[in-house]
């Protein structure tokens, strides 16, 4: 039975609450927008005994959230993260002291102006996305190109070196290890333990979770030592340089054993918070730029000219590009990463309108039912940039009060830390791939015709909009089935040869790898191998 005060929400059944109403995972966006439209902006759910309140609107997400973060910023339990996570884990950890002296840090390791000073990382790095893809264009390395460029980023940043190949069996090793983490942390895949204590005590042959919790803790443990070792080794090389790593820097702060042990930590879970997290929505970029040809050439004619051809785009060319910005924008409002963020707890009662939210309840941030709000956006499905070059945040007019521009990282004190590096890792990617390559479905070799030009055509049952999938079979069969990467570089080729090409729905001449000119991208040598330039 919901208390009094608690905001309203679907009819409960005894002992379950709503728990039989929820959907499988991977729907549960769907179903959190479909009760905002009955229930409003702030509804509840009975989970056996607990509570979790969805917030639907921005307005009740500044209140309750921004404006009360004191009382709204920390986690709720998860008995088998913690156990799977091993070691302090930022992302499952409560609002204490501590968490908020590592936020501090945090901060300022990844302030905008610091995000700047690691833009030269995300250059080459990115420059090798465009190498990789145009020499190995064959569907299953782009899917890994993109993931190896963000998580190469996400580790020269916080353990000093890169992994600087697709081929790299550490770069599988990282995503099999987080798709194992995340397993563990998905809702009902094991015995609800937070909901009924008690199961804690199973005995271990009956409990199927312990033995995979401790695998992840140790290959979570190992890999963290492993690269500790290397970012010290780095140090050493280059102490007191100013782009050094996350780790090698809070090294040199004079922090206490606890507070040490606890930052170190975090340094993995930066990696594993900032390697897919910006992966999906590029990928995303990718599926949308084949199946909307109109909206990738008229981004790629606003990057031409800006920089023309014989030039790779700079992050610094951006501000000039209003409608890739606007591309970009729009990728985030229809396809967010985080459909409904991560969830919030509160420490004490929270008062929203005639509502309570009580002490210990989880809060939804309903980032996807705000974006498909039809009150809110105009023709909220369809998928059109255009909105953003009218109005700063997309919205109708007079929808924008209570906006702001990062709620798909979240909010309160736990607004992503990463959000600076995240953005310049899209934007520059973005300008690349639109630069120097041209997207268009996949063709079905035996019917002909294209394959997926819709935007949901995503394996959704096992990628859940592909975030955290690393089996490669699963990833493999939509992503490669899904969009043939025909690349055609610009230089050598007209624009209006270009243009034809891109058009075209097979792939012609100037679409083939074999017009890349090579020396063109910086960085790699005569034989045309990529060099390392961050070593
Ligand atoms: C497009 C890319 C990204 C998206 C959409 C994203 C989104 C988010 C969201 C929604 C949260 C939860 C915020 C909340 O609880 O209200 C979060 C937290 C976090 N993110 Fe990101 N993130 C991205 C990239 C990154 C990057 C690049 C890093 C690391 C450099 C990072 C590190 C973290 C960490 C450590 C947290 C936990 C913060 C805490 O619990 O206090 N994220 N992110």
């Amino acid at each position: 039975r919901r208390e009094p005060g608690l905001p309203p929400g679907p009819p409960t059944v005894p002992l379950l609450g709503n728990l039989h109403l929820l959907p499988d995972i991977g729907q549960n966006h769907l179903k959190l927008m479909e009760w905002s439209r009955k229930y409003g902006e702030i509804f509840s759910v009975k989970i056996g005994p607990r509570t979790t309140v969805v917030l639907s609107s921005p307005t009740a997400i500044k209140e309750v959230v921004d404006k009360t973060s004191w009382a709204a910023s920390s986690r709720p339990p998860n008995y088998l993260g913690e156990l799977a996570a091993g070691g302090y884990h930022i992302l499952m950890a409560a609002d204490t002291r501590l968490l908020r002296n590592l936020r501090k840090t945090l901060a300022r390791f990844f302030s905008s102006a610091n995000a700047l000073h690691r833009v030269p990382i995300q250059a080459a790095e990115s420059t090798q996305l465009l190498h990789e893809l145009m020499t190995r264009p064959e569907n299953k390395w782009f899917f890994k190109s993109v993931r190896r460029y963000t998580h190469s980023i996400a580790m020269i940043n916080i353990y000093g070196h890169r992994i600087s190949s697709v081929d790299s069996p550490k770069l599988q090793g990282f995503y099999d290890m987080l798709h194992r983490l995340v397993h563990i942390l998905v809702p009902g895949a094991y015995a609800p333990v937070d909901l009924v204590p008690a199961l804690k005590y199973l005995p271990e042959q009956w409990a199927l979770w312990p033995a995979v919790c401790r695998r992840s803790e140790s290959e979570m443990t190992a890999f963290h030592l492993e690269h500790c070792r290397l970012a010290e080794a780095h140090s050493t090389t280059h102490d007191g340089t100013e782009d050094e790593s996350f780790i090698s820097s809070i090294s040199k702060m004079g922090l206490s054993r606890e507070e040490y042990d606890a930052f170190s930590c975090t340094g993995l879970v930066m990696v594993q918070g900032g390697s897919d997290t910006s992966a999906v929505p590029l990928l995303s970029l990718i599926l949308i730029l084949a199946v909307y040809p109109e909206h990738q050439e008229r981004a790629w004619r606003e990057i031409e000219a800006v920089v023309g051809t014989a030039r790779l785009p700079e992050l610094a060319d951006f501000s000039h590009m209003p409608f890739v910005d606007a591309l970009i924008k729009e990728v985030a409002r229809i396809r967010p990463t985080f459909p409904t963020g991560i969830p919030h707890f509160t420490t004490e009662e929270i008062r929203y309108k005639n509502y309570v939210v009580p002490k210990d309840t989880t809060v939804i941030l309903n980032t996807y039912s705000i974006f498909h709000d039809p009150d809110i956006f105009e023709e909220p499905e369809v998928f059109n940039p255009d909105r953003f070059l009218q109005s700063e945040y997309g919205t109708r007019p007079g929808m924008d009060t209570d906006f702001r521009d990062n709620f798909s990282f979240g909010g309160g004190r736990r607004l992503c830390p990463g959000l600076h590096v995240a953005r310049a890792t899209m934007q520059l990617a973005t300008m690349r791939l639109i630069w120097a390559c041209s997207f268009s479905s996949a063709v079905d070799p035996k019917t002909e015709q294209p394959i997926g030009r819709d935007l949901d055509f995503y394996d959704s049952a096992s990628c859940q909009q592909l975030s955290y999938c690393s089996t490669d079979d699963s990833c493999r069969n939509s992503w490669s089935r899904l969009i043939l990467l025909s690349a055609g570089f610009s230089r050598g080729v007209s624009s209006s040869e270009r243009s034809s090409c891109r058009h075209s729905r097979t792939p012609s001449p100037c679409c083939s790898v074999t017009s890349i000119n090579a020396h063109l991208l910086y960085p790699w040598n005569v034989h045309g191998e990529p060099l390392s330039p961050l070593h």
